[in-house]
């Protein structure tokens, strides 16, 4: 542990310090696939009973129409977050006329590519937008890959405590510039070390056979439409799954806010060959945004994100230039098919730890070719983060995944510690040894448990529908109290009439909308 973390811990442990802890804040996003009962994609539109997927603030859809996003308020204690979210599930399953909602993070068996209907959010300028994008995303990474769906979690310390340790520590800039900084400090040691967040909770070592729509793989065939690899975590997260070729020349530069910004702000101003030769429009027809590299800047498919609230209308990079960093998006957890939430709260507790240990250790900046260090280790590990004896590179030497996990989630434990003693209890510390037990025993890790139920017998398909029938059977057998249903009712009616007023009062044409959020980043004072 290093002298900084240490100074560090020392000072949130005193009594006065410790309330800072419990005001860390928790906000998740869980996307799944709506199915039917055969466990087929479901083609029906978006369920009018859940709302407008425009305006509702809790449930929407992701890339396609089928594809479910529920999101939660952002909560102090991550009990409540998983409590929130197991109530929009509740919700949901109310309103599903015998669909399921697909366990796992890798689609199910899928139509053909023109099948798969893109979510559409209605005739507003920004609802309009929001679709051509996704026509964009088909004509750039294809339909099949943003069927995928993902976890991610939302995290943020109260920037009392950024204050708190930046008087400790003499740095005299200015609040904002400061909690920014250590931000992006925390996003340079997640980039380090989110390997072993893919060893400890990935959970797709393998997919349906059409998922790879004919093109070479070196995946390995299960059965007769399974393939997989037998050390993998998390294909998801493999060159195979949500990632881009396109993309990877830009890995942002993390040493600052500005740079990273101004990394993406070029992303999204660049021009892409292969996409300018598809142009904007086709017959007349927009099909995607843009013809840059980024058609916006959530096109950018990162492991983590800094983030800043939006205002209405506003961009993300926006918010980012003018109010600084509020919290970071972890987007690189994949959805374990043993979870009815998919995640649970062992897991966001030691999440929490984790993040604070990226958040409060040195960070140095990314420099002599850890950047491609970190991306070779996040990809060995993804595809085979189980094989005994596996090595990866820690400055320059080569280590093995057992000992740095070993040591990394000792240097956790004081992390896991004070958060323990922050809350009186000894939650944190119980998930950390759940970890360290998954790096002893591989075959505890969530991805072990996949291919371990796959090899008895079953396909994939059949393996996670029986999961998302079992996790029916759960939201279903405990539905909502009257007031709970209540208040999604009222929240769905208010939804719908944001949307309709939104489409009454539209004005101007959607080509000079489209340009003026266009022009919004690019005149973003540098
Ligand atoms: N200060 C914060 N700390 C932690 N989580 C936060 C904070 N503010 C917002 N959140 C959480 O971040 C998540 C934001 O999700 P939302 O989908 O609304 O925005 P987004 O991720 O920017 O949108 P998109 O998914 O379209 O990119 C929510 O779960 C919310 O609770
Ligand atoms: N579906 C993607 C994320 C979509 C998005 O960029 O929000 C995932 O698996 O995480
Ligand atoms: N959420 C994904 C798919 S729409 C993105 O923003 O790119």
């Amino acid at each position: 542990m290093s002298d900084l973390l240490s100074r560090r811990l020392h000072q949130l442990g005193e009594r006065a310090n410790l309330t800072l802890l419990s005001q860390c804040l928790h906000g998740i996003e869980r996307e799944c696939l709506r199915v039917d009962g055969n466990g087929q994609l479901a083609l029906t539109p978006h369920p009018q009973p859940l709302g407008s997927a425009l305006t509702h603030p809790q449930i929407t859809t992701d890339y396609s129409e089928s594809l479910l996003e529920f999101i939660t308020p952002a909560e102090a204690n991550p009990a409540d977050t998983l409590s929130d979210l197991d109530q929009i599930h509740r919700f949901v399953y109310s309103k599903l006329d015998g669909e399921l909602l697909w366990s796992p993070s890798m689609p199910c068996e899928l139509p053909d590519e023109d099948t798969i209907p893109i979510a559409r959010y209605g005739s507003s300028h920004i609802g309009e937008l929001k679709y051509v994008y996704r026509k964009g995303l088909a004509l750039r990474y294809g339909k099949t890959m943003q069927c995928i769906a993902g976890i991610h979690y939302n995290f943020s310390v109260p920037e009392a405590l950024w204050s708190l340790q930046q008087q400790a520590e003499g740095n005299t800039r200015n609040a904002r510039d400061y909690q920014s900084s250590r931000y992006i400090a925390l996003i340079r040691n997640f980039r380090r070390y989110s390997w072993l967040l893919m060893y400890l909770f990935g959970a797709s070592p393998a997919l349906h056979k059409g998922f790879m729509r004919g093109r070479p793989h070196q995946l390995q065939e299960l059965d007769a439409e399974t393939l997989y690899l037998p050390y993998a975590t998390s294909l998801r997260m493999s060159d195979l799954g949500y990632q881009s070729s396109a993309q990877s020349g830009l890995t942002p530069c993390y040493n600052d806010l500005a740079s990273y910004t101004d990394s993406l702000r070029q992303a999204v101003a660049t021009p892409y060959p292969e996409y300018v030769a598809a142009g904007t429009k086709k017959d007349g027809e927009w099909q995607q945004l843009n013809t840059n590299i980024l058609q916006i800047e959530n096109e950018y498919y990162s492991s983590i994100r800094p983030k800043r609230v939006t205002y209405s209308g506003e961009r993300p990079i926006q918010a980012l230039v003018a109010r600084g960093v509020q919290y970071v998006e972890v987007r690189c957890l994949d959805i374990n098919p043993f979870l009815p939430l998919g995640i649970d709260l062992t897991e966001a507790r030691f999440l929490d730890a984790f993040l604070l240990y990226c958040a409060f250790e040195e960070s140095p900046l990314l420099q002599n070719g850890e950047c491609g260090q970190c991306s070779s280790n996040f990809l060995k590990v993804v595809k085979e983060g189980r094989r005994p004896g596996l090595h990866l590179q820690r400055n320059g030497e080569q280590v093995t995944l057992q000992s740095w996990a070993e040591e990394l989630l000792e240097n956790i434990r004081p992390l896991a510690e004070v958060l323990d003693r922050s809350n009186g209890d000894h939650a944190h510390i119980e998930a950390l040894n759940a970890q360290l037990a998954k790096v002893a025993d591989s075959s505890l890790t969530p991805s072990a448990q996949v291919l371990a139920a796959l090899q008895k017998g079953q396909t994939f398909t059949e393996f996670a529908l029986k999961q998302s029938q079992l996790h029916a059977e759960y939201f279903r057998n405990q539905p909502l109290t009257a007031e709970q249903a209540a208040r999604f009712e009222s929240s769905v009616s208010q939804s719908i009439q944001e949307q309709a007023e939104l489409e009454a009062t539209e004005q101007g044409d959607f080509d000079n909308f489209v340009a003026a959020y266009q022009a919004s980043i690019l005149a973003l004072a540098v």
